[in-house]
């Protein structure tokens, strides 16, 4: 592809403070960071509507909303989101859900009259066993790992989408795929929730309790890339200014460590000082799963905050806004 429609280069970058711009999911983990990055960043004329006010996989309610709202620019964080559990169990949602929020809002988008919308999608896009790190190039080489293949599928549909719309419309979508994420504003939920936060309660409760032990799924060895939420909303609105291809474009870390490793250090953060007890009965999911975020640092984009220093900004955030 070249040409405007493969540009590098966004025609139509956020650039005006006073911009209107929809975060969609603005009170989830990503949604919310995005929103306190741009509040940051001075720009004053943010479109917020909770899930309650505008259930997005109504396309006529999303249709009103454009009709009235006339967003200038989209940033979709908003989806049916789950750690490996939630995923493996509730399969017709996470497909059916993730397919309505975002061919809903990214059509609508389209046409209202959005000047940028940028979707984001999920490192479980790529094959189980795709090479590592895993490069943009290796989407649709190979089957999926089976405990997220439906949300993944949807995932893929949002990026295809994206860019069948600027092939045929030259319309300005980019899809971002995040690696692991993990934050202020997580879910902590015990069972739905992804592992990181799922650690720090049942840490945190163990240790509340005086418990001796606490249950870790699966065997501890596969490998995981985080990245903290922040880092990853700086990435975002990074693109927003800066980006205007084809390609969907990774977002990571680059640093990976086992599940073994993060429970360590998940426990020493908290101050739990009893055993892990591994739960062979848990699904492992995909066995390594680092992404190759080289073309966003060629872009001029790296994160900042190490996991370790994460950890602690996420149980202290955990601390002030969630333990009962
Ligand atoms: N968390 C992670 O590790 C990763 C996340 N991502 C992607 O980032 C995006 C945001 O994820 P994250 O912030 O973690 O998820 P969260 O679950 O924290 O937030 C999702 C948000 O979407 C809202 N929402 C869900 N359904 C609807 C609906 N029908 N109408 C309106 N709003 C709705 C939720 O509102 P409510 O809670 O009220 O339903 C919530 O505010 C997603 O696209 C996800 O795939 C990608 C990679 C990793
Ligand atoms: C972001 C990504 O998130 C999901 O994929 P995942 O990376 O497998 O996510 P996870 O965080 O749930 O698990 C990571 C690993 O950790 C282990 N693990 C140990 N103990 C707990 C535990 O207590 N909870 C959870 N959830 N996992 C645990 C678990 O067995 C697995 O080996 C996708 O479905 C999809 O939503 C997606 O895109």
């Amino acid at each position: 592809m070249s040409g405007a429609i493969d540009d590098a280069t966004s025609p139509s970058a956020l650039s005006d403070k006073s911009a209107k711009i929809f975060v969609a999911g603005h009170r989830g983990l990503v949604g919310s960071a995005i929103v306190r990055k741009l509040q940051a960043l001075g720009f004053t004329n943010l479109v917020l509507r909770g899930h309650a006010e505008l259930d997005l996989t109504r396309q006529n309610d999303v249709e009103s909303f454009f009709t009235v709202e006339k967003p200038q620019f989209v940033i979709l964080a908003a989806a049916k989101v789950g750690g490996i559990h939630a995923n493996n169990t509730y399969p017709a949602d996470f497909i059916a859900v993730n397919l309505q929020i975002q061919t809903n809002v990214i059509d609508a988008s389209y046409r209202f009259g959005v000047k940028k919308l940028l979707f984001l999608g999920s490192s479980c896009i790529y094959p189980k066993f795709a090479p590592q790190p895993i490069p943009e190039s290796a989407l649709l080489t190979g089957p999926l790992e089976p405990t997220n293949e439906w949300y993944a599928i949807a995932k893929i549909a949002g990026i295809k989408m994206c860019q069948a719309y600027r092939i045929q419309y030259n319309w300005d979508a980019i899809s971002g795929m995040p690696t692991n994420l993990y934050g202020p504003h997580d879910n902590f939920h015990p069972e739905n929730s992804h592992v990181l936060p799922a650690l720090m309660r049942r840490f945190h409760e163990a240790k509340v309790k005086g418990a001796k032990e606490v249950v870790v799924w699966g065997s501890g060895s596969p490998l995981r890339e985080f990245l903290h939420v922040d880092d990853l909303a700086d990435g975002v609105v990074f693109l927003m200014e800066n980006y205007g291809g084809l390609e969907h474009v990774n977002v990571g870390s680059g640093k990976e460590v086992t599940i073994k490793e993060l429970a360590e250090l998940v426990k020493e953060v908290v101050g739990f000082e009893g055993e892990l007890v591994w739960d062979s009965s848990k699904p492992d999911g995909t066995p390594r799963k680092l992404m190759d975020s080289s073309k966003l640092a060629g872009l001029g984009w790296t994160p900042k905050i190490s996991l370790k220093d994460g950890l602690v900004d996420t149980y202290k955030w955990y601390l002030e806004n969630v333990k009962q």
